[in-house]
């Protein structure tokens, strides 16, 4: 069991093998005028009350009017207790030991009885919730305490409400008001236990019928598997070895085959730990509002221009991408557009589809010894430096960073220089904002008669009219686009643009990437980065969050806080771990401009308080218990 793990357990029929005031009748019983009918009385008056047919307050007072026990004959039931414990508990006694403080005895028995019972198996009084008896002068119980919650109907949901224990919330309990807390939805699961008895009704209910404590800790989902109970929604058809990938470490998931608009994605991603998207998806502020759950976004896809990456930082959400997947597959089509432009193909081939035959050299050329200028030279545009000289081209590059040349390539200190040596454009700068409109109608101007354009970065970086006007007027001799400033969320949709009717041009469905090999590495990639963060912390590679890579810890708890990068943050963190004596076994902690992400391991288990303590701190964003 782990820190953020907790077990409620139920003493009468669990704990121990029988229902206390049942036995108290017996002891009662050897002062009553008629023992029979007392203890018959009793037994009937606590079946009804465990199972549901009459309401428990109603049961218990009842019961205790009828027993009226005398404390002598309480100290006498407890040593009977203390014998009659449940076979399984008592085999699991060193566990129970090791793990007391997660352990809670919630139950609507008494104080009196059941403290020194399962204080032998190290729970302290405090971690008991159970009802106390109110004596006269003379020592009779004559009632309970009315201000107890478990006196009353319903009294373990609020007892178990108040706790506010900070992690997942197992039952156990042979009665229908163990169930109950599982039904307020305040426990995580409820373990109907039939070592002593067996109620139809209670097991009907129930996540799970055992017939042993040990079946229980069985069945209590390892911890460290994180993902038990989240939800991953997947947009835009990613490949399905995601889906295999996240169902296999646990994670419920909804694939859908489009891209959702602001709205329906608005609606959809409450109550989702982790979103799935590729190039289409916008995630807004407006989105980021609404997700009420989310930890981390993949991006199945190079770009993550369309996340807002900047709010996600704010929320302490991790945003993932796969930065070199498909960065072969765009080169690729990136030459087999170019070599095609050059050869005025696109116009060859739907004329032999239209019947024409036209042998003709007029507007064909080699690529060889032509002039490329490729705008962006990161991981896409490096790359197609490499593969286009190998063809013979001369390449020409422009980046706002500096960037090595590769091979022969010559660097250009301006985008005009680039633009008015080349032959050939292609485009592979990054979506930021900043590059909207990078290439517009002054820009068309300045590039050479004829030449040939290509853009297979995003949309929204070339204005289409101008490039449209200039395709028309011959300026431009040939275009490939891939991206458009507005694409279709998905395959059934029409597509519309300016460009479709004009001469030389290839138009492509934003495919630079669609290669089965590119898709396979994405469908891995991305997703086992987000399962090791939500299993370890780790945020290496991804674009929101400080990164961070850990060495695993054996024996130890970890939890991550993520806060506003404010002076003494580390200070204050330990300063609660101090307090509370917890010793840390290990600490990193990274900032950006904006925040600090620390992941902390500490040698033992910590309760609602430290994470209470931790929350607290002034500038605190979230806290995650990993384990
Ligand atoms: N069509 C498709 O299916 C695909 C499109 N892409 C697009 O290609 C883009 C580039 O991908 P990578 O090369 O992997 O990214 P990268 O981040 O490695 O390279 C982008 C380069 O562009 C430079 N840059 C940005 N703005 C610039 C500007 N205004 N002028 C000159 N240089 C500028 C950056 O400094 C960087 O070196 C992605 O961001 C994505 O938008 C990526 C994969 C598939
Ligand atoms: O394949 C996709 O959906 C998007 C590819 C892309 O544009 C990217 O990787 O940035």
């Amino acid at each position: 069991m782990d820190a953020n793990q907790f077990l409620i357990i139920d003493f009468d029929s669990t704990f121990v093998k029988g229902e206390s005031l049942d036995i108290l009748a017996q002891i009662v019983g050897k002062r009553h005028p008629d023992p029979e009918t007392l203890e018959n009385e009793i037994i009937a008056l606590t079946s009804r009350g465990m199972d549901g047919s009459i309401s428990f307050e109603d049961s218990i007072r009842t019961r205790l009017q009828l027993l009226s026990p005398r404390k002598e004959e309480i100290e006498e039931l407890t040593e009977i207790l203390k014998q009659e414990i449940s076979d399984s508990f008592l085999r699991s006694k060193e566990f129970i030991e090791k793990h007391s403080g997660q352990i809670y005895i919630v139950s609507s028995g008494f104080k009196e009885f059941i403290c020194p019972v399962v204080e032998s198996f190290g729970i302290p009084s405090e971690r008991v919730y159970a009802n106390t008896f109110v004596f006269d002068y003379e020592g009779n119980a004559i009632g309970l305490d009315p201000s107890n919650p478990l006196a009353k109907d319903a009294g373990k949901i609020k007892v178990v409400e108040r706790m506010n224990l900070p992690g997942k919330r197992y039952v156990v309990g042979d009665g229908f008001t163990d169930y109950e807390i599982r039904q307020a939805g305040l426990a995580d699961l409820f373990f109907a236990f039939t070592e002593n008895v067996s109620r139809e009704k209670v097991n009907n209910l129930a996540d799970h019928v055992v017939k042993s404590f040990e079946e229980v800790l069985e069945l209590i989902p390892d911890s460290k598997n994180t993902s038990k109970g989240l939800k991953v929604l997947l947009l835009e058809n990613v490949n399905p070895i995601a889906v295999e990938l996240f169902r296999d470490a646990g994670y419920e998931v909804e694939l859908l085959a489009g891209a959702l608009d602001e709205t329906e994605l608005s609606e959809k991603i409450k109550g989702v730990h982790v979103l799935g998207i590729r190039s289409k998806t916008m995630v807004t502020k407006k989105v980021l509002e609404n997700a009420d759950k989310l930890l981390a976004i993949g991006a199945f896809c190079i770009g993550t221009n369309q996340i807002n990456v900047p709010a996600c930082q704010e929320l302490g959400i991790a945003v993932f991408n796969a930065p070199y997947s498909n960065t072969r597959s765009v080169v690729e089509l990136a030459i087999a557009e170019i070599i095609l432009l050059m050869r005025n193909l696109p116009d060859s081939i739907f004329k032999m589809k239209s019947g024409i035959w036209n042998k003709s050299a007029k507007n064909s050329y080699e690529v060889r010894g032509k002039k490329l200028g490729i705008i962006g030279y990161g991981s896409i545009g490096s790359q197609l430096s490499i593969l286009a000289e190998g063809l013979g081209m001369q390449v020409y590059y422009y980046d706002v960073l500096e960037k090595l040349a590769l091979g022969n390539a010559v660097k250009c200190t301006s985008l005009n220089e680039l633009l008015a040596i080349s032959d050939v454009i292609s485009l592979h700068v990054d979506g930021r904002a900043s590059n909207k409109n990078l290439i517009r109608a002054e820009h068309f101007d300045k590039m050479k008669d004829g030449v040939i354009f290509v853009n297979l970065s995003r949309g929204h970086v070339v204005d289409i009219d101008a490039l449209s006007e200039n395709v028309k007027s011959g300026k431009v001799r040939g275009c490939a686009v891939d991206v458009f400033p507005t694409e279709p969320k998905t395959n059934q949709e029409p597509f519309e643009s300016l460009l479709s009717s004009l001469p030389n041009t290839i138009l492509t469905s934003h495919i630079g990437g669609s290669t089965l090999e590119a898709q396979i590495n994405i469908a891995n990639f991305v997703p086992n980065k987000i399962i090791e963060y939500m299993q370890t912390g780790s945020t290496a590679n991804n674009v929101s969050l400080p990164e961070i890579q850990l060495p695993k810890i054996s024996n130890a708890h970890r939890l991550v806080h993520i806060h506003e990068n404010v002076p003494g943050m580390l200070a204050e963190v330990n300063q609660i771990f101090a307090k509370h004596k917890i010793n840390v076994l290990g600490q990193y902690l990274k900032t950006n401009e904006k925040i600090g992400y620390m992941i902390t391991s500490v040698d033992k288990a910590y309760g609602n308080e430290v994470i209470e303590d931790l929350k607290n701190i002034e500038g605190s964003i979230r806290l995650r218990v990993l384990y």
